[in-house]
C-alpha cells in the first residue's frame, strides 16, 4: 500500500492507508469470528446436526497418522461440516449487505430505479426470502447439497466482481477450527436463552458461555 499509486502515479494518503488497514482487520476478523461463534451455538442446541459433523469429522481424523497435520484434501471431505457452516450464515450473516451503484435505469418490484442511484442490498432478508428457502426458518443443511440454492440466494459472501476475494480463506479457518474443536469436544451454553445483538454483526449479547465436554478417550 505504501509504494502502490493510482492511475495519475499518486500514492494513498495515510488516512487512506489506515482506513484499508481497518477495513482488512474488521472484515477479515469479525466476519470469521462471528460465523464460528454462530457455528458453535447451532451445534449446541442441534445434537442431530452435531452428531453428523463429529461423524464426518472424526472419519477424517482417524484417516491420519498421530499429530499429522490437516491438507487441502482433507478440506475437501468436509462436505457436510461446510454445508452447516453455511445454513448457520444463511440465518445469521456476519455482514449485512453491502452497497451498489445502479450502471443503468431498471425496474425492481414496481419501484424505478435511475442510473447513478445507491443502492443496498440485504443478506438478512434476502437469506429468509420463502422464495428462496422454503421454511426459512429452519435449520436445514441439506439446502446445500447437489447443486444448492440458485445463484445470488445465498450471499454471505456477497456476489459478482467485488464479492469478497477472503471466502476461501474463510472456508479454511471456518473448517479447521470446526475439526479440531469437535473432534476433542462436545458442548453446552450455559446460558439456554441468550440474545443475538447485530452490531454491525451477529453476536451473542453475553459471548456465548459454553461448558466443554471431553471426548471419552
Ligand atoms: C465468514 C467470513 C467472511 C464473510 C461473511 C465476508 C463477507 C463479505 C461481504 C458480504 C463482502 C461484500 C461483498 C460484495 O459487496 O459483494 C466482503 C468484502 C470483502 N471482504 Fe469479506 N467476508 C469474510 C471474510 C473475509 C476475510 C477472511 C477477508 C480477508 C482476509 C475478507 C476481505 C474482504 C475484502 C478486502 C472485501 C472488499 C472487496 C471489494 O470491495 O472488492 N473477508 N466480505
Amino acid at each position: 500500500m505504501l509504494v502502490a499509486t493510482d492511475d495519475n502515479g499518486q500514492h494513498m494518503t495515510d488516512l487512506e492507508i489506515a482506513d484499508k488497514i481497518l477495513g482488512l482487520l474488521i472484515g477479515g476478523h469479525d466476519t470469521a469470528s462471528a460465523a464460528i461463534t454462530v457455528i458453535v451455538k447451532y451445534l449446541s442446541e442441534l445434537p442431530h446436526i452435531y452428531s453428523l459433523v463429529l461423524k464426518e469429522q472424526m472419519e477424517i481424523a482417524n484417516s491420519k497418522k498421530p499429530g499429522e497435520l490437516l491438507n487441502w484434501d482433507d478440506i475437501q471431505k468436509m462436505k457436510y461440516s461446510w454445508n452447516v457452516a453455511c445454513e448457520s450464515m444463511r440465518l445469521a450473516p456476519p455482514a449485512q449487505g453491502a452497497f451498489r451503484e445502479a450502471i443503468k435505469d431498471f425496474v425492481f418490484s414496481g419501484f424505478s430505479v435511475p442510473k447513478g442511484w445507491k443502492l443496498y442490498w440485504s443478506t438478512h432478508s434476502t437469506h429468509r426470502n420463502p422464495e428462496c428457502f422454503p421454511e426459512p426458518e429452519k435449520f436445514d443443511p441439506t439446502r446445500f447439497e447437489g447443486t444448492g440454492p440458485v445463484p445470488y440466494t445465498f450471499v454471505p459472501f456477497g456476489g459478482g466482481p467485488r464479492m469478497c476475494p477472503g471466502k476461501e480463506y474463510a472456508r479454511l479457518e471456518i473448517l479447521v477450527f470446526m475439526h479440531n474443536v469437535i473432534r476433542r469436544f462436545n458442548w453446552e451454553k450455559l446460558l439456554a436463552d441468550e440474545k443475538i445483538i447485530v452490531d454491525p454483526m451477529p453476536i451473542p449479547a453475553k459471548g456465548l458461555p459454553v461448558r466443554l465436554i471431553p471426548h471419552k478417550a
